[in-house]
C-alpha cells in the first residue's frame, strides 16, 4: 500500500490532479453530500456550479489511483483498500458452492465510487423501464424526461453515433468503444443476425439486439465520475471535499423532522456539521439504508430491537434488487483471445502504456453483448429480459486469480474445471437476468456504523427468475452453435461444474444446480429506499427524492430505483444524479439554466 500511495503521490503530482482534501470545515453549509460515488461526484459538481451554493462533499475513502484506470484489469481493483468488500448472508439458491458459500458485493471506496471499480460498461436499460417508473406515479421520471439527463452528462465518442438523437457530445463522461476488437467480436454479431437479432445501438432506439460495448473510456483509460465530474471543478472555492470521512450518522431534530446536519469521523476526530438548505445522501445501495436506519428512519420494528429512537417509521432496506449472472461458461476457439500469460508481453504493456491502445482497452474484458428476450418471456416483445455477455477471455485464462479473487471462486472449482487446459483459446458468455422478480432487504446488524449491515440477497427465489436463467444458458448455447462462432471453432467445454455431477449433464437439474452452486451476483444493487408517491407503502422518497416525512434530506444514488433498468446501473446512476440536481436547484430556485440537451 505505501509503493502504491508513493507512486499515486508522483503521479498526481505530475499531472496535477491530486483533490485537495479539506479539514477545516465551516461550521455550516448549504448541501451536504454524503458519499462521492457515481452520484454523488455529479451532485458536487452541478450544485457548486452555484458559486453562491457552499457545498461540502464527505467520502470515506481516498483519491483513485493509476492503478484502477487500466479497463482490462478492472477485476484488480477489487484486492484494493478502494473496495468494501461486503459479504452477504448465505442464501438458499444462490452462491452456495463460491467461497464460505456467500456472494462477494464488491463496492467501491473513494473519490468516484463504484465507479473506480466497475467494469466501465455504459448502458440504459429499456425506455420502459423508466414509462414504468412514471406509470407507478413517479412523475417525471418517463423516457421522454429522462433521455435529456442520459445525453447531459455523456461526451459520446464513437462517430457513427455523433449525430444519433441518443447521445450527448458535449457531456463530461466518456463513452466509447475499446480500441481493441477480438475476431469473437464479429463472429458473435453475425451470430446475432442468425438468430433474427438486429446489430444495434444498445442505448439507441432499440435495446433488443446485438452490439459491441460502449464503455466510459478516456484515452484508452477509465473515466470514473471522478475524473469526468470532480478533477475538473477542484478549484471552485465553494466545494469542499473532505476524505478518509466516514459518516456516521445524519442529524435529524426531531421535533421539526428537519435534517440538520451530519456526524462524521475523520482521522479518529468526531466532527459535526451542519446543513443549512439539504442534506444529500447518495452513500449506494447498501451504506444510504444504513445511515437512514442508524439516524432513525426505517421499518419500526426493527429499528425498536436495537433500540433506536423512531423518527420516521418506512420501508428502508426492503425491494433490494439485484441483476443474477452465473460466470465460468467457457468456450474453446481455433484463434487468440485475451488471456494472463498472453497479455504479459512488452508489445500490448507499451502500446497501453504509451498510446491507450490495444486488449489493454477492453472494459472489464467485457467485448460485446446481446439483449434478448428468453422465449418463455411474458414481456412485450420488444422488451429485453436477458443479457448476454461476451468476454474476450474467460475464467479459464484467470491464472493470476484476480477475476477468481472478484467472483468468490474457489481454487478448487478452478483446478477441477480448468487446470488443464492452460494452453487452449477460450472465450467466457455470460448470461444476465435483467428482469428479476426476486427481492432481498438490507437490514442492521447492529448500531455500530462500522459494522456491516446484514445483506440478504434472495436471488432466484422466484422460480420464473431461474426459469429465465436456463433459457439464457439455453441460448448462448445455441449461439456457440450457429455457423458464424463454428466458424471459428468454437466449442464448449462441457465439463460438469463440481457438486453438480450427479444430475445429467445439461439437463434442467443441472442448470439448478450450476445456479444454485454458482449463481451470484453482476453487483447492480439496488431499490432499498424505493422511489414513489406517498400512497405506496414500499417507498422512502418520494418522486423529488424527499424522504417521506422528513425536511431537508434526499436521497439520489442506486438505492432510488423502484424497479431496476435493464442496464448495467452506472449511466442509470449518473442520470439520477443530474436529474436530482436539478430539482435541488430548482427547489431553492437556483437553477443555471434548463437542461435542454
Ligand atoms: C465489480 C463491479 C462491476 C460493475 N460493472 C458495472 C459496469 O460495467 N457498468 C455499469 O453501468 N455498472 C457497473 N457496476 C455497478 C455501478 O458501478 C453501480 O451501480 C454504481 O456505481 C452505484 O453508484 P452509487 O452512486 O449508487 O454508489 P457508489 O458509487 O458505490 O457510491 C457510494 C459512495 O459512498 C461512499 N460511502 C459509503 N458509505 C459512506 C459513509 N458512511 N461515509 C462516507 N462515505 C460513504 C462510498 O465509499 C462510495 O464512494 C459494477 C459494480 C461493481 C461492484
Amino acid at each position: 500500500q505505501l509503493l502504491v500511495d508513493l507512486v499515486r503521490d508522483f503521479e498526481t503530482t505530475l499531472r496535477n490532479t491530486r483533490i485537495p482534501d479539506t479539514n477545516e470545515f465551516l461550521p455550516e453549509y448549504d448541501f451536504i453530500i454524503v458519499g462521492a460515488g457515481s452520484a454523488g461526484c455529479v451532485l458536487a459538481n452541478r450544485l457548486s456550479e452555484i458559486s453562491s451554493a457552499r457545498v461540502l462533499l464527505l467520502e470515506a475513502g481516498d483519491q483513485e489511483t493509476f492503478i484502477s484506470d487500466v479497463p482490462l484489469t478492472a477485476a484488480l481493483t477489487q484486492t484494493t483498500r478502494y473496495n468494501w468488500g461486503y459479504k452477504t448472508e448465505p442464501t438458499p439458491n444462490a452462491c452456495q458452492g463460491l467461497r464460505n458459500g456467500v456472494c462477494n458485493w464488491p463496492k467501491g471506496r473513494g473519490v468516484g465510487g463504484t465507479s473506480l471499480i466497475n467494469f466501465m460498461l455504459y448502458t440504459r436499460g429499456h425506455r420502459r423501464d423508466y414509462d414504468g417508473w412514471a406509470a407507478a406515479n413517479n412523475t417525471g421520471w418517463s423516457y421522454a424526461e429522462v433521455l435529456p439527463y442520459f445525453k447531459k452528462s455523456e461526451r459520446i465518442g464513437i462517430p457513427e453515433l455523433y449525430k444519433s438523437p441518443y447521445h450527448g457530445r458535449k457531456g463530461a463522461l466518456d463513452v466509447q468503444y475499446a480500441d481493441y476488437q477480438s475476431r469473437q467480436v464479429k463472429a458473435f454479431l453475425k451470430s446475432g443476425r442468425e438468430l433474427g437479432y438486429d446489430i444495434t445501438d444498445t442505448n439507441g432506439e432499440q435495446l433488443l439486439g446485438f452490439s459491441r460495448a460502449q464503455a466510459n473510456i478516456r484515452q484508452g483509460r477509465r473515466c470514473s465520475t471522478s475524473k469526468a465530474f470532480i478533477q475538473p471543478i477542484v478549484q471552485r472555492r465553494n466545494l469542499h471535499i473532505s476524505m478518509k470521512s466516514w459518516v456516521t450518522k445524519l442529524l435529524i431534530d426531531p421535533s421539526t423532522k428537519m435534517a440538520v446536519g451530519v456526524e462524521f469521523v475523520k482521522q479518529r476526530q468526531r466532527f459535526v456539521v451542519r446543513a443549512s438548505k439539504e442534506v444529500i445522501l447518495s452513500a449506494g445501495a447498501i451504506a444510504s439504508a444504513q445511515l437512514l436506519m442508524l439516524s432513525g428512519v426505517g421499518p419500526r420494528a426493527h429499528l425498536q430491537e436495537l433500540n433506536i429512537t423512531v423518527l420516521q417509521d418506512l420501508p428502508v432496506g426492503y425491494n433490494l434488487q439485484d441483476h443474477v449472472t452465473l460466470n465460468g461458461l467457457v468456450f474453446m476457439v481455433n484463434d487468440s483471445t485475451v488471456n494472463d500469460a498472453r497479455l504479459l508481453n512488452p508489445t500490448d504493456i507499451f502500446s497501453y502504456l504509451f498510446a491507450g491502445r490495444g486488449p489493454y482497452t477492453i472494459p472489464g474484458g467485457a467485448e460485446a453483448f446481446a439483449f434478448v428476450r428468453t422465449p418463455s418471456s411474458s414481456y412485450a416483445a420488444d422488451y429485453a429480459d436477458m443479457e448476454l455477455v461476451l468476454g474476450a477471455g474467460s475464467l479459464s485464462g484467470d491464472r493470476f486469480g484476480t477475476l477468481r479473487d472478484l467472483l468468490g471462486i474457489t481454487n478448487e472449482f478452478y483446478e477441477k474445471m480448468y487446470a488443464d487446459m492452460q494452453h487452449e483459446e477460450t472465450f467466457g458468455l455470460v448470461p444476465v437476468l435483467l428482469r428479476p422478480k426476486s427481492r432481498g432487504r438490507i437490514s442492521l446488524r447492529s448500531r455500530n456504523p462500522f459494522h456491516w449491515p446484514r445483506m440478504e440477497p434472495n436471488f432466484m427465489q422466484e422460480p420464473d427468475d431461474v426459469r429465465a436463467m436456463i433459457e439464457g444458458i439455453e441460448m448462448i448455447l445455441q449461439i456457440a452453435h450457429s455457423k458464424s462462432m463454428k466458424k471459428i471453432g468454437t466449442r464448449f467445454h462441457a465439463r460438469a461444474f463440481p457438486g453438480c455431477e450427479q444430475h445429467p449433464f445439461g439437463g434442467q437439474d443441472y442448470w439448478r444446480c450450476c445456479l444454485r452452486l454458482y449463481g451470484s451476483s453482476l453487483q447492480h444493487q439496488c431499490g432499498t429506499c424505493k422511489m414513489g408517491p406517498s400512497t405506496d407503502p414500499a417507498a422512502v422518497v418520494d418522486p423529488q427524492l424527499r424522504v417521506h416525512g422528513i425536511h431537508h434530506l434526499r436521497v439520489a444514488d442506486a438505492s432510488i430505483m423502484p424497479h431496476v433498468p435493464a442496464g448495467h446501473t452506472n449511466a442509470i446512476v449518473i442520470m439520477i444524479a443530474e436529474k436530482a440536481s436539478d430539482m435541488i436547484k430548482n427547489a431553492w430556485r437556483m437553477q443555471t439554466k434548463p437542461v435542454t440537451t
